[in-house]
């Protein structure tokens, strides 16, 4: 099967700084990829390399068939990107919301409509259609944000530490949202803090001072690691880190 996302030798430099050192791995199609690393690991300056938001120093990539360099006007048209601070209007209501993104993604007006009201049935924001997103909870804007990142139906969805700051109940309802996009064939890479969540990834790769240093299915990396969690397989490789925050 074809990868979604491929890099090869993958790196970025900020003047004599290396932060993200000669990354490479695949992505496959429907994939939910977990992107792991300690604070200053690199993850978030690799994971806007791939969005086509930072320019790489050296080696390659392709985002959904596009190349990192040089077409990254037609990755941004191709994925859905949640960063840690959400980009939802706190002083417009969840509808407006929602219909603001699906404008900026070409939307039409029926389209629009029947999706709105859709996701608003989902997530169980009847009674706070009409209200201003700056008076939800965390989890629920959270929860909002990934659904309009993935409004547009991309090919891959970016999630930077999506569920920062919410409880465990949360987080498990924020991730049956992740299994039904990807139930659906969207990619997700996602990167998180959250060794529970690390647990519900097909596949992990694990980031120490800018390089990746483990990469495989849970069971295999504790396997591979003699632990019986990946909390314990994350310890293992990160306490030697130099890099932290
Ligand atoms: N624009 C920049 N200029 C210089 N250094 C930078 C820049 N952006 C990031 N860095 C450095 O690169 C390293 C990697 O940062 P990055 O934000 O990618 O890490 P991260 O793994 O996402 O961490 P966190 O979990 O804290 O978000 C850090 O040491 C950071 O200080």
């Amino acid at each position: 099967m074809q990868a979604v996302i491929k890099a090869d030798k993958l790196s970025k430099h900020f003047g004599h700084f290396t932060a993200v050192n000669k990354i490479s791995f695949e992505v496959a199609p429907g994939e939910i990829f977990g992107f792991l690393g300690a604070n200053g690991a690199g993850k978030t300056t690799a994971m806007r390399m791939l969005c086509g938001l930072s320019i790489p120093t050296s080696g390659t990539a392709t985002v959904a068939g596009f190349d990192v360099y040089k077409q990254t006007e037609e990755i941004k048209r191709n994925i859905g990107y949640m960063s840690q601070k959400f980009s939802l209007y706190e002083d417009l209501t969840v509808l407006e919301n929602i219909r603001f993104y699906g404008g900026i993604y070409g939307l039409s007006d029926r389209d629009l409509q029947q999706k709105s009201e859709a996701l608003i049935t989902r997530l169980n924001l009847q009674n706070e259609a009409k209200k201003l997103v700056g008076s939800l909870p965390l989890g629920w804007k959270q929860k909002l944000s990934f659904s309009v990142a993935v409004l547009h139906e991309p090919k891959i969805v970016f999630l930077d530490e999506p569920t920062g700051g919410v409880d465990p109940v949360t987080r498990r309802q924020f991730w049956d949202l992740i299994y039904e996009v990807a139930d659906r064939g969207i990619t997700v890479f996602v990167t998180t803090h959250y060794m529970d969540e690390a647990e519900y990834c097909n596949r992990v790769s694990i980031m120490v001072d800018g390089s990746i240093e483990a990469l495989d299915t849970p069971p295999k990396l504790k396997q591979q690691f003699s632990a019986n969690s990946m909390d314990e397989v994350f310890y293992e490789l990160a306490r030697g880190a130099k890099r932290s925050e």
